[in-house]
């Protein structure tokens, strides 16, 4: 199947495509090779307030919806993408340069996962009743919060799109999305299907652009909520802005999590939550587990076996459905990987495998495992967002433990363990908002999803996320005779 990278035109308002070439062009590039494949253009003031404008009116009509009309739309939404999943995954794999292998079962299928869910739970979100002395009563009404922002970072376009949408319109919202500007195409799509399913226009926008572009939206007077999903250092800017008008904020950012893997785990799980905690979408994924730290009865067996499996990594074309290692997603990213690399090294980490960058077009970086890692090496204690895997030695689990929590993020964790006891209690002392007891990285849509510490503010996905967009107005209905002083 051959698709189109080139989008319409770089925005989509009110229920179709809009251009304005006077923004500044975003070349998006294919990670695998280093072409340009598309060009879009940054989001003008004059387009930015169309885009707010347009969410404000659709809005109201969507709100004056009973929540099983909208919620069928967000199931009519989910059918089309999983009919389009084919396409919706190539399109992901441009726009990422993750393997084809991956986002056809991980990118649209968990954003129609998302629509799915919030459309069924759409028609239930009621308020409730609250008798009180006398007959009085209080009842309450959930109500939207308005008009919500969605921006999101690069590694998952699709899903963070549908994972903030669905929740978002499922209460009632509008929402105007920024996709981030190194993958500005698959919200697009996401925008054009919501229309087909019948959303109204204006209901969900698009609008590209860098950091700018987030901040105007965000300090914007008609906006209620902003979700953000990004590092750190923009989740502490965008927090800061939007509290000057107390907004409401879900924001979902980096980690530095850890997986630890005691002497009596199932080596092959235990190999494979590594695995999957650093090497999946060439490790560029929030959650990963990038602190491995194993208990010393098992360190070599672990290591040996790891680099045994490493050897099925198939690197190449993204669109071969064989191929299950892409490339990263950036020149940029890959040279920042390459520069915690050569930090590892300097600072005394053991490089086990990888580490070069493969001489290609292209941003390619191999699986890399470093052991012997202390816990000051930087490479230990910043986000590397690559596919480099630290492994730690430990001996005892109460030291393990406090090592792992001596991080400012948490957002993951996971134990893996034959002792079941002991699973629950290392989970228990986790200070992480999502945690796998012999998994890693599971994220269905029924389960809330965020982190704590530095690693955010809010939940997504899971009945937590209504929380975080609605609110709940409280009504006092007297039938008793109303007092006065006088
Ligand atoms: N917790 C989570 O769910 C996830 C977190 N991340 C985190 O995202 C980071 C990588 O993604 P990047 O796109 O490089 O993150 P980033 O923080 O550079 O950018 C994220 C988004 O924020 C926008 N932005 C930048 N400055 C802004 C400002 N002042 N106001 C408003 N918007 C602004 C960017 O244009 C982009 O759309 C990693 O640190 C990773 O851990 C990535 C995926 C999931």
């Amino acid at each position: 199947m051959s698709i189109n990278t080139q989008p319409t035109a770089s925005h989509y308002i009110g229920g179709a495509y809009v251009e304005d070439t006077s923004g500044a062009p975003i070349d998006v590039v294919y990670g695998a090779t280093g072409e340009v494949i598309a060009r879009v253009h940054a989001a003008t003031p004059a387009i930015v307030d169309r885009a707010l404008e347009a969410a404000t009116a659709a809005q109201k009509t969507w709100a004056a919806m009973s929540g099983t009309e909208r919620g069928r739309v967000l199931r009519r939404a989910a059918d089309l993408i999983r009919e389009r999943n084919r396409e919706l995954s190539i399109l992901e794999t441009y726009d990422t340069g993750k393997p084809l292998q991956e986002t056809l079962v991980a990118d649209a299928t968990s954003g129609a996962d998302a629509l799915e869910y919030f459309g069924g739970l759409a028609a239930s979100l009621t308020g409730e009743t609250i008798p009180l002395a006398g007959g009085d009563m209080v009842y309450t009404l959930r109500e939207p919060l308005g008009v919500c922002v969605g921006i999101g970072a690069w590694n998952y376009p699709t899903q963070i799109a549908c994972w903030k949408a669905a929740p978002a319109l499922a209460c009632g919202n509008a929402m105007v999305f920024k996709p981030s500007e190194t993958t500005p195409l698959c919200a697009l799509k996401i925008a054009e299907i919501l229309t087909e399913a019948g959303a109204p226009p204006g209901l969900f926008n698009v609008v590209q652009g860098m950091g700018e572009v987030g901040a105007a939206l965000v300090t914007d007077p008609r906006v209620a909520k902003v979700s953000l999903t990004g590092s750190v250092p923009t989740g502490k800017k965008v927090y800061a802005a939007a509290a000057g008008e107390m907004k409401h904020v879900t924001m979902e950012l980096g980690g530095k999590s850890p997986i630890i893997v005691f002497d009596d785990a199932d080596l092959e799980d235990a190999v494979s939550g590594a695995i999957l905690g650093n090497f999946y979408s060439s490790g560029q994924v929030c959650s990963n587990g990038t602190r491995v730290f194993v208990q010393t009865g098992i360190r070599d067996a672990f290591l040996k076996r790891l680099t045994e499996r490493l050897a099925g990594a198939v690197l190449g074309d993204p669109l071969d459905e064989a191929t299950n290692f892409g490339p990263m997603v950036s020149e940029g990213q890959i040279g920042i990987v390459e520069r915690y690399v050569r930090l590892g090294i300097e600072e005394g980490a053991e490089l086990v495998t990888g580490g070069a960058r493969i001489e290609r077009d292209g941003y390619w970086m191999p699986p890399t495992v470093f052991a012997g890692v202390t816990d000051e090496m930087t490479i230990a204690r910043e986000e590397i967002f690559g596919p480099v895997m630290c492994v730690l030695d430990f001996d005892g689990e109460d030291e393990v433990m406090a090592r792992a929590n001596a991080t400012e993020f948490g957002l993951a964790a996971g134990v893996f363990t034959r002792d079941l006891a002991r699973a629950h209690r290392v989970v228990r002392g986790f200070e992480a908002g999502t945690c796998f007891i012999n998994s890693y990285n599971d994220a269905p849509v029924e389960a809330p999803f965020g982190g704590v510490k530095m690693s955010g503010v809010g939940r997504e996905n899971s009945k937590a996320a209504i929380e975080h967009y609605s609110q709940v107005k409280s009504v006092y209905l007297r039938l008793s005779p109303l007092e006065a002083p006088f």
